[in-house]
């Protein structure tokens, strides 16, 4: 499957280098709130289509986590659906920990993978997309290549909840409104050459011919209205900006951010309180805790989760039954409460 000219690779049958094979996979699973005393075995998901130009990281992060002692293993996409699949297959007595090598949407169909699988293996992240929001949410930085190796190999694993969109899993939000129909309509030859440019180039295009449809968004029995619903397990949002200052990942709760603005210029006033981290601050914006919502407005509408589109309005978002164990950089014990 792979030709990158190096041997971390699989074929598609998971060919595996330098497994430990006696050991028991729930022997090396980490504990919850603590690093593992071994280096994890990891099976690399790697998403080859997440930022631009980062198999040079991947490789520099595999090397790393040879030399730190881990058993590593890549598999590489093809095509959307995949990094789920190849998740859910992964075999919990040959590894410890699947790790999402590429943006928010590949640990997103890695966590999907894990979810159906029933759990048993650790999630991380080798953080290679375009806005990275889970990287900024437990404190690693991309470009450190150290940090996420020594992360990935002995960092503690911190229970997590998920939250569904209409049963589609999601780690870090969930929104309906113009956000989803930038994420419906981004132009994804853009997004690889310009970056995070491309979502403002798709924002403003969207604002100026869409027609703000109001939303309700029902929360224990009290009914909201508002043009835009985001609904935050994290506390980040479109990178490194902080949308929901109370949500926590290890809580099973939702942050609900209503918000009610319309038009071109409501969309500007949001979009420049977002990165001054005031965006809860405006006045006419509401937040609601809740477990769960029911979010309608017109039938089919996309609904983004995690920065793709993962499900359709009517939706209901809620706190999903299972938890994962997050592999997390140490610093982000104080990071993510
Ligand atoms: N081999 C592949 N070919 C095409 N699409 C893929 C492939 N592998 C995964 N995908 C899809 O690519 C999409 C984008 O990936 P991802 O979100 O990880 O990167 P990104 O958009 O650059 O990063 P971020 O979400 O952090 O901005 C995901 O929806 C995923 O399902």
């Amino acid at each position: 499957m792979n030709n990158v000219g190096n041997n971390y690779f699989t074929d598609d049958s998971l060919a595996i280098r330098d497994i430990e094979p006696l050991m028991l996979a729930n022997t090396m699973i980490p504990s919850i709130e603590a690093a593992p005393t071994q280096p994890r075995r990891v099976l690399v998901v790697y998403n080859p289509t997440a930022g631009r130009h980062k198999r040079r990281r991947l490789i520099g992060v595999a090397e790393r986590l040879e030399r730190l002692g881990c058993a590593v293993t890549i598999q590489e996409t093809a095509k959307r659906g995949d990094a789920e699949d190849f998740a859910a297959r992964a075999d919990t007595a040959l590894f410890d920990a699947v790790i999402a090598a590429g943006g928010d949407g590949t640990v997103n169909e890695v966590l999907n993978g894990l979810a159906l699988a029933g759990g048993g293996l650790a999630l991380g992240v080798l953080p290679l997309g375009t806005a990275n929001v889970l990287a900024c949410e437990i404190g690693l930085d991309p470009r450190d290549s150290e940090q996420v190796a020594r992360a990935i190999a002995f960092g503690p694993a911190r229970r997590v909840h998920l939250g569904t969109a209409n049963r589609r899993r999601f780690l870090l939000m969930a929104g309906a409104g113009l956000d989803a129909e930038v994420v419906a309509g981004l132009n994804v030859t853009l997004k690889r050459h310009a970056g995070k440019l491309a979502y403002v180039v798709e924002g403003l295009k969207q604002a100026v011919g869409y027609d703000f449809p109001i939303l309700t968004i029902r929360a224990d029995g009290i009914s909201y209205e508002g043009r835009m619903v985001v609904a935050c397990k994290g506390r980040f949002y479109g990178g490194p900006f902080v949308a929901a200052p109370d949500a926590n990942l290890e809580a099973p709760m939702l942050e609900i951010c209503v918000l009610p603005a319309a038009g071109v210029a409501g969309m500007l006033r949001y979009g420049i309180a977002l990165p001054l981290g005031k965006l809860t601050e405006l006045p006419e914006v509401q937040v609601i805790s809740a477990k769960s919502i029911i979010v309608t407005g017109p039938r089919g509408a996309p609904v983004q989760g995690d920065g793709d589109i993962i499900a359709r309005l009517p939706a209901e978002i809620a706190i999903a039954d299972e938890t994962v164990n997050l592999i997390c950089p140490e610093i982000s014990a104080a990071a993510i409460n």
